[in-house]
């Protein structure tokens, strides 16, 4: 399958039931990654139409080939575009492709310790990657936005599991770019109410897709999932992924 990179992708319509949706589009930034892909397909099988940007650092095209297949009718209702969130210019494109109702942003580097070795690239890119987005969104008169934190804002908690004003306590540079952003969205949120802003601060999610094949080929992940079992493998224990969703819910799954 030839993939559509943004020079190439065009203003479309939905299929089925999104247009019966009054075609949500949502933009998921780093959808090619592991939370991502899972995500996307779910937002495709609810019937949203998905254009996802992603600059392939830690992911590859054929995890969305994967999802695509995996959507059935519903692939044709996503979009890739191969753009960088620190390049304004990638995200003013994919923006003057479509109205966005949403974003989703996954896009960041998550290893703490190259964080720790080269905590500029992480502040540079997590940050300038957040605001660029925001900056655009606001142009564009897009306000929901579902930021992709992490528990590592946390630290160490001294109990598990830890609710969401245990206090905030990061300890390397990449838990430092995820609470920034956090801080910023909380202050772009303060002075401008029309935001509305979710922030997920999930713990090690694993697991694959229950249809077998793993949705997500990045490099080393063989090493947390078991294809199709379901299984996790982190220190030959079963792990918990709490989902939290602002102040509202929490999901976990095994
Ligand atoms: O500047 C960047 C950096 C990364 N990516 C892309 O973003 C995706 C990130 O996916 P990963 O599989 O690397 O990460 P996960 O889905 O496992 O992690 C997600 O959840 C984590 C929670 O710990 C972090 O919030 C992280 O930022 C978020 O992507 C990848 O496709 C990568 O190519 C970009 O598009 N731009």
């Amino acid at each position: 399958m030839v993939s559509k990179h943004w020079l190439e992708v065009e203003p479309m319509e939905c299929n089925g039931e999104a247009q019966e949706r009054k075609q949500r589009w949502i933009l998921v930034t780093g959808g090619a990654g592991y939370i991502g892909t899972h995500t996307v397909l779910q937002l495709l099988m609810e019937g949203y139409c998905v254009v996802i940007i992603d600059n392939l650092d830690n992911s590859c095209e054929e995890a969305l080939h994967r999802v695509r297949k995996l959507a059935g009718e519903f692939g044709e209702n996503l979009k890739f575009v191969k753009g960088d969130l620190c390049k304004v210019e990638d995200v003013l494109k994919v923006f003057k492709l479509h109205r966005f109702d949403a974003v989703i942003h996954f896009a960041g580097l998550k290893a703490v310790g190259e964080s720790v070795s080269k905590p500029l690239r992480y502040y540079s890119n997590n940050l300038i990657s957040t605001i660029n987005l925001m900056d655009v969104m606001s142009k564009n008169n897009c306000k929901n936005l579902v930021f992709s934190s992490s528990a590592t804002v946390y630290g160490q908690p001294e109990c598990v599991p830890c609710t969401e004003d245990y206090p905030l306590h990061v300890m390397n540079p990449y838990g430092r770019t995820k609470l920034f952003n956090e801080d910023i969205m909380r202050d772009v949120h303060h002075a401008d109410s029309e935001w509305k802003i979710v922030l997920l601060r999930y713990f090690n999610p694993v697991g694959s897709h229950p249809s077998g094949p793993r949705l997500h080929s990045c490099h080393g992940f063989g090493k947390w999932s078991y294809e199709g079992s379901g299984q996790t493998l982190h220190n030959s224990r079963h792990r918990m992924c709490n989902l939290q969703f602002g102040n509202r819910e929490r999901h976990h799954c095994a």
